[in-house]
C-alpha cells in the first residue's frame, strides 16, 4: 500500500484509492460526537449561505459551525463537540460548515472511497481503510499549517503498516497545536478548553465516518467490520 499524506485544502485526486480527510480540532471531533448523541445524517456546506438554503429543503436540519472558530449568526450550534455531546440531536440532519475538515472534505472527490477523522476514531478509520484492499491512501492534514491534523495523518499512517508516531506522541501535539491555544485560555465562552480534551481523547469504541458522494454530500457512520 502506498500512503501519501498532504496538508490542506486541496486534496489530489485518488480515483481508485482511498483518502482520509483529518480534522482533530475540530471538525471531526464534533462530527464524531454528534453521531454519539444521535445525528442522522451530517451535510457539510462551504458557506453559511448554503447552510441556509440547504436548511429550506431540510427543515428539521440542525446548523453548526464556525467562522474564526466562532459560532455563526443564525446558528444552532458552534463547531463543539462539547456542544454535541450536551444538546438534543436525536434523529436530526446536522449542516456543518466549519474552515479546514469540511472545506478539505468537499474538495476531495473523485476519489474512490473518502473518510473523515479526528484522533478521537483514527483506530476505527485505519481498520476500515484496511478492509478495502485498496493500493493507494492520501491522508490530507486538512489544517494547512496546523500541527494536530498532521500527527494524526502520521499516526493513521502507522497504523496502515507505515512511518508511524505513537498515539501518545499524537495526544500531545494535540494539545500543543497552535490551534489548541485559544481554547485551553479560558478568554471566550464559546471557546472551551473541553473540546480539545474531547480532541485529544481516542475512544476506543469509536466508528468510522465515510463520505457518501451526492449532492449535498452526506457524512455516515460506517458500521465496524467485525
Ligand atoms: O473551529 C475550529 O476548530 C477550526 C478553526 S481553527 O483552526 O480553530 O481556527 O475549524 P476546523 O475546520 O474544525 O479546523
Ligand atoms: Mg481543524
Amino acid at each position: 500500500m502506498n500512503i501519501d499524506i498532504v496538508q490542506g485544502h486541496f486534496p489530489p485526486p485518488n480515483p481508485d484509492g482511498a483518502t482520509v480527510v483529518i480534522d482533530v480540532i475540530r471538525a471531526f471531533t464534533t462530527s464524531y460526537y454528534a453521531f454519539c448523541n444521535g445525528v442522522r445524517t451530517i451535510y457539510p456546506v462551504a458557506t453559511p449561505e448554503a447552510a441556509f438554503d440547504l436548511k429550506a429543503d431540510h427543515p428539521d436540519a440542525l446548523l453548526a459551525g464556525e467562522i474564526d472558530a466562532l459560532p455563526i449568526a443564525g446558528f444552532d450550534f458552534g463547531n463543539s463537540p462539547w456542544e454535541m455531546q450536551h444538546a438534543d440531536l436525536a434523529g436530526r440532519p446536522l449542516i456543518l460548515r466549519t474552515t479546514n475538515g469540511v472545506i478539505a472534505t468537499l474538495n476531495a472527490f473523485p476519489c474512490a472511497h473518502l473518510f473523515v477523522a479526528g484522533l478521537v476514531n483514527a483506530d476505527a478509520t485505519a481498520e476500515a481503510i484496511a478492509a478495502l484492499g485498496v493500493d493507494q491512501v492520501v491522508l490530507v492534514a486538512s489544517h494547512p499549517t496546523g500541527d494536530e491534523d498532521l500527527a494524526c495523518a502520521q499516526y493513521l499512517r502507522g497504523r496502515l503498516g507505515g512511518d508511524g508516531i505513537s498515539l501518545d506522541e499524537a495526544v500531545q501535539r494535540t494539545r500543543d497545536a497552535r490551534a489548541a491555544r485559544k481554547f485551553l485560555s479560558g478568554d471566550h465562552p464559546r471557546l472551551r478548553a473541553a473540546d480539545i480534551e474531547l480532541a485529544a481523547t481516542p475512544v476506543e469504541t469509536a466508528f468510522a465516518l465515510r463520505v457518501h458522494s451526492g449532492d449535498p454530500l452526506q457524512i455516515l457512520p460506517e458500521p465496524r467490520s467485525a
